[in-house]
């Protein structure tokens, strides 16, 4: 199947940092599709050579194990081209319909790798150039917007010029082979599903956490913060797939159906529930690895005296049958104190302990990354002593040991499945516009107070409020138990 990508966005960092990478990864284990032509647009005037060069040389930044030997890249390369184009210039379309006209691909993918304001203008003038029809493929890259109104802007334009199968927004984190086993895990297995329910689980809590700083990117993630980066869109969308009911298929909207339901059920936000439910932080100078690094204050081009949240964690409910009462923690930051992306599911306790020890409680623990993994705590008796302590024991799935060579990086993933027209791994509208709904009374109150910014150390678990919402409950995030 002959495809040509087209990369809106072709010399910025994402393109460069993540989508090469991907794509070349994808090349290299024989699962691009033959005869695919890979092109990038942006305002430079570059050869096709020059581009090349530019990209061979970014990858000198990319992981070694994912960095192409020269003769790798020199038959990788002869995919890429280049093209100048001002995307907010109509006149610039017609040249890349003929470009594209030229070879007639059966399947063209626009992917526009550029900030959400371009959006709008990209898609109508792709309309505008006849660059819509059923061939046609468009990604669109988080965020999409940066409140509801943008986003709803943003969709009724991407739904004047094109059908709904034709848009595929990303998620990077959907991609993730660990979160495809997420769905495994509760789908593809009867184990956990009479458990999965508010008779057996007292509170689920999904972290998020970074290690690193805002690097040079201070300018746009102070513009954007932790809520808009990263609860809006990844810590939501992994709620939806623990707290959601058991689709009638694998279908893309069977899935999707389910999941907007469980957006819809979220408990919304009043002015009281987020000055109890919600904290929010910015990191200070601290130590990371051994290492002094500065605050957010001080990062480049992040603007002096920013109010800007590195950090959020917030208490929840879905309030449907199954999890009525339960709380759904999340958190998410910045310079906290290792990566760790996990779901914490605890379990209650057993109604009536006779055994020393035997009021804590089962806990699943669903690694993303570093480690993609499952870990499952049971209580046991060593058997040594009359009257023992019961202790903790781990049923422990490595997926990376499982299915050594097997797993695909998250957008090698999902270009591929939108080269393919696979729509599972990406998010629709509803879906989209539903979270901002739910996030935007939060929004709305931090632009009128600042006040209640708490700080952190880098290298911390984040402001000790955070710990405080859970502890209210009588729980406790899972570094700390
Ligand atoms: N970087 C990342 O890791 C991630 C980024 N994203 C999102 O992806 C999007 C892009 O981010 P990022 O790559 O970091 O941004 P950059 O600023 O690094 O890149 C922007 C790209 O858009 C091009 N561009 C801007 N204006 C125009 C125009 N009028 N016509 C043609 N090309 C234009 C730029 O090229 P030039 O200026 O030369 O024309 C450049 O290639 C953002 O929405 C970001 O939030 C999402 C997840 C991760
Ligand atoms: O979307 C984003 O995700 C990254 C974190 O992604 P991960 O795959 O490394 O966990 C985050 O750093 C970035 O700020 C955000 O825009």
């Amino acid at each position: 199947m002959a495809f040509d990508l087209v990369f809106f966005g072709g010399t910025g960092d994402l393109t460069w940092r993540k989508l090469m990478p991907a794509l070349f990864q994808a090349f290299r284990h024989g699962k691009l599709p033959p005869g695919g032509r890979i092109l990038a647009v942006a305002r430079d005037d570059r050869t096709d050579e020059q581009y090349r060069a530019f990209i061979q040389e970014r990858f000198s930044e990319v992981d070694s194990s994912k960095r192409p030997s020269d003769e790798e890249f020199a038959q990788f390369a002869a995919l890429l081209h280049y093209r100048r184009m001002d995307l907010s210039q109509p006149t610039d379309y017609q040249g890349l319909k003929a470009w594209l006209d030229e070879r007639g691909a059966e399947t063209v993918v626009l992917y526009l790798a550029t900030s959400p304001h371009l959006f709008p203008v990209i898609c109508e003038q792709l309309g505008a150039a006849g660059l819509n029809d059923s061939k046609v493929r468009v990604v669109l890259e988080k965020p999409l917007g940066h409140d509801l109104a943008s986003a709803k802007e943003i969709n009724r334009v991407v739904r004047s010029v094109f059908r709904e199968e034709q848009a595929f927004r990303i998620d990077h984190y959907l991609g993730k082979p660990s979160v495809q086993n997420l769905m495994a895990l509760r789908f593809g297995n009867a184990l956990f599903e009479p458990l999965w329910r508010r008779e057996s689980i007292a509170n689920i809590q999904i972290t998020l956490a970074e290690g690193l700083g805002v690097g040079t990117r201070g300018d746009f993630y102070d513009r954007t913060g932790a809520l808009r980066d990263m609860i809006q869109n990844h810590a939501l969308q992994l709620l939806t797939m623990i707290a959601m009911e058991p689709p009638s298929s694998s279908d893309a909207d069977a899935i999707r159906d389910e999941k907007l339901k469980v957006l819809k059920s979220l408990k919304p936000f009043t002015a009281t529930h987020i000055s109890r439910d919600v904290v929010r932080g910015q990191y200070r100078a601290g130590t990371v690895d051994g290492k002094a690094v500065p605050g957010y204050l001080e990062e480049v081009k992040v603007p002096a005296g920013s109010a800007c949240e590195t950090f959020v964690a917030i208490r929840t409910e879905v309030q449907n049958w199954r999890w009525a009462g339960v709380p759904f923690y999340l958190r998410t930051g910045k310079r906290l104190a290792a990566r760790d992306a996990q779901i914490v599911v605890n379990f209650r306790p057993v109604p009536h302990p006779i055994f020393a020890g035997g009021s804590r409680a089962n806990k699943l623990i669903i690694k993303l990354q570093p480690e993609d993994g499952l870990e499952l705590q049971l209580l046991a008796a060593k058997g040594n002593s009359h009257g023992e302590s019961l202790t903790t024991v781990s049923l422990d799935l490595d997926f990376d040991k499982a299915f050594p060579s097997e797993r695909v990086g998250a957008y090698e993933r999902l270009l591929l499945d939108a080269i393919a027209g696979r729509l599972n791994l990406f998010v629709r509208s509803d879906e989209q516009e539903q979270a901002w709904r739910w996030v935007e009374p939060i929004l709305d109150a931090w632009a009128q107070d600042s006040g209640d910014l708490k700080t952190y150390a880098a290298g911390s678990w984040g402001p000790p409020a955070a710990s405080a919402l859970v502890a209210r409950d009588g729980f406790a995030w899972a570094e700390e138990e």
